[in-house]
Parts: structure tokens; C-alpha cells; sequence
């Protein structure tokens, strides 16, 4: 579990980013972290995984306080960050080199899930492109099994075949002791990957609710201007959007379409969950 309480952050003299925000994150779920770009999803991985501290409130990951950043809430967490530098090793070699400090990795899975991102243990890793470095990283973040799991745009320089690998190595990941933190702007990507939505804004968390919460408020689909949708938007095939779902009718969740209504209706898309 991660709980952030009460953070208030900002970048030196910068207005606060973060003020007074709190944020649950319940094991057994892969998180979605949706925000527009600079909203604070990369800050507040990080706040979570002791690399920044807040100047007020707590961050506690698994029990353990992350500003303490001990030796044990290193073992528990691994923060895939969007942008990393890798050394000029091979792959095998720093599979070797890190395992050690993680007491559950598995040699097995590295090898399984390096061959599922069509990777050779013997490639130097100062050789690999952006995507091929990217699948180095999470292969490596998923062999871990660390009950914390942070990937910060895990699709950014990732082809299309990898990923479909990366959903389905996450699905098998995911179990009810494991909390994964997904953050990305490219909503789409992560549509059938994660089953918990936090919407985050410059004024907070907007959402924090299980894919099966949102489709028992939400409906999701064609509209008519006289609906009184909560927000619609004009698509080929015509208007679509989001009514309120009182009789429980099923529907397919359109992420996208959730994160515009909650940049665009924020009060209308909170009331809905705070009734
Ligand atoms: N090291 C830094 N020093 C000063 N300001 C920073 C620093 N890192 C981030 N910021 C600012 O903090 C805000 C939040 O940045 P952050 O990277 O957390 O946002 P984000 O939601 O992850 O954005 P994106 O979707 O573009 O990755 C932005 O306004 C950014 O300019």
C-alpha cells in the first residue's frame, strides 16, 4: 500500500505543487496515474519512492516511511523511471550485478520475460535503443516481484508488439498483495492494463476509483444533445459520452473520454463519486 497524507511539495521557490494532498493506494490493484503534462505524476513517484521529500506530511510505502529511505523499503519498491541511463554492460551481466538487492528476484522470469520482449542476454546495454532500454528495464522491474511497482510512461518508446507484452506481463503480475503504479499522459495506452483510475490535477486527485466503481456510476456511450450528459464529445460516428448510470447498465469504461470530463467537469465527475 501507498499512502501519501497531507504532502505539500513544490521545486525551490516554485509555487507549490502538491498542497495538502492525499492519496491511497490499495495493494491488489494496478493504478492508472492520469494527469495533463506537468500536473506532478513523475513528483509524486518520486515523492513515493524517497528520491524527493515533502516539506509537510507523510509518505509511507508498505508501512515503511519513504523519506527514511531505508535498506528495507528498497527491497520492497522498484521505480522504472521514464528516462534512465544504463551502464555499458550486458544485459546478463546486469541482471547478475542487481539481483542481490532484490531477496525475490528470479532468474527464471528475467530470461522468460526477456525473451517475450525479443531481447539477448548477451546485447551490451549501451548499444540498445530508446524502446529496446525501456524493455531492458521493465523485464528486469517485473523479475524483481518487489510488492511495489512503479512505471513512469512505461509505453513512451515502446513499438506497438511490446506493448501488448507489457500488458500481458502486468496482468500476470498483478496479485492481490502487489500495488502498480502506471503513470502516463497517453491514456490509450493503458486502457485494459489497469483496473484502479487516479485522475490527477493542478488542484489534486480529481479520482481515485476501481474501473468496476466507475462503470456502476458511469455510462459510457452515444448521447443526444438533450441528455444532460456529464460530458459528451463529438467523435466520427457521432456524440458520445458520459451519462449518470442510476439503473447500473453496462458499458465499456472509455478512459480517454473519463480523463477529458475529469479536466473539463472536475466538480460534476467528483460529485457523481462523493454522493
Ligand atoms: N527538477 C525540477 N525543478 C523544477 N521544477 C520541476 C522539476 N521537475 C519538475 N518540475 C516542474 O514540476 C511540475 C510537475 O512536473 P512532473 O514531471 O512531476 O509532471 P508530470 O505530470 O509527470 O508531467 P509529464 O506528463 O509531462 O511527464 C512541472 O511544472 C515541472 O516543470
Amino acid at each position: 500500500m501507498i499512502r501519501l497524507e497531507k504532502i505539500v511539495f513544490g521545486y525551490g521557490s516554485m509555487h507549490k505543487l502538491f498542497d495538502g494532498l492525499s492519496l491511497t493506494l490499495l495493494p491488489g490493484h494496478i493504478h492508472g496515474l492520469l494527469g495533463v503534462n506537468g500536473t506532478g505524476k513523475t513528483t509524486l513517484l518520486k515523492l513515493a519512492s524517497g528520491l524527493l521529500f515533502p516539506s509537510q506530511g507523510t509518505v509511507r510505502v508498505g508501512g515503511l516511511d519513504a523519506a527514511h529511505r531505508e535498506a528495507a523499503f528498497y527491497r520492497e519498491l522498484f521505480f522504472v523511471p521514464e528516462e534512465f541511463a544504463l551502464p555499458a554492460i550486458t544485459l546478463r551481466r546486469y541482471g547478475e550485478v542487481n539481483a542481490p538487492f532484490y531477496p525475490d528476484f528470479s532468474f527464471r522470469q528475467f530470461g522468460e520475460y526477456l525473451q517475450e520482449f525479443s531481447l539477448e542476454c548477451n546485447l551490451r546495454l549501451d548499444r540498445l535503443s530508446m524502446g529496446q532500454r525501456k524493455r531492458v528495464q521493465l523485464a528486469f522491474a517485473l523479475a524483481c516481484n518487489t510488492p511495489v511497482l512503479l512505471l513512469d510512461e512505461p509505453t513512451n518508446g515502446l513499438d506497438i508488439p511490446s506493448k501488448r507484452v507489457l500488458r500481458k506481463l502486468l496482468a500476470g503480475y498483478a496479485d492481490e498483495r502487489r500495488t502498480v503504479v502506471v503513470s502516463t499522459h497517453q491514456v490509450r495506452d493503458i486502457e485494459g492494463m489497469i483496473d484502479n483510475v487516479v485522475i490527477l490535477d493542478s488542484r489534486g486527485v480529481v479520482l481515485n476509483r476501481t474501473v468496476e466503481e466507475i462503470s456502476g456510476r458511469m455510462w459510457f456511450g452515444p448521447v443526444e444533445a438533450s441528455d444532460h450528459a456529464i460530458y459528451a464529445e463529438e467523435g466520427i460516428d457521432g456524440l458520445r459520452g458520459i451519462l449518470e448510470n442510476p439503473a447500473g447498465s453496462d458499458s465499456r469504461p472509455d478512459l480517454e473520454m473519463l480523463f477529458n470530463a475529469a479536466v473539463s467537469e472536475r466538480e460534476a465527475v467528483r460529485q457523481l463519486f462523493d454522493r
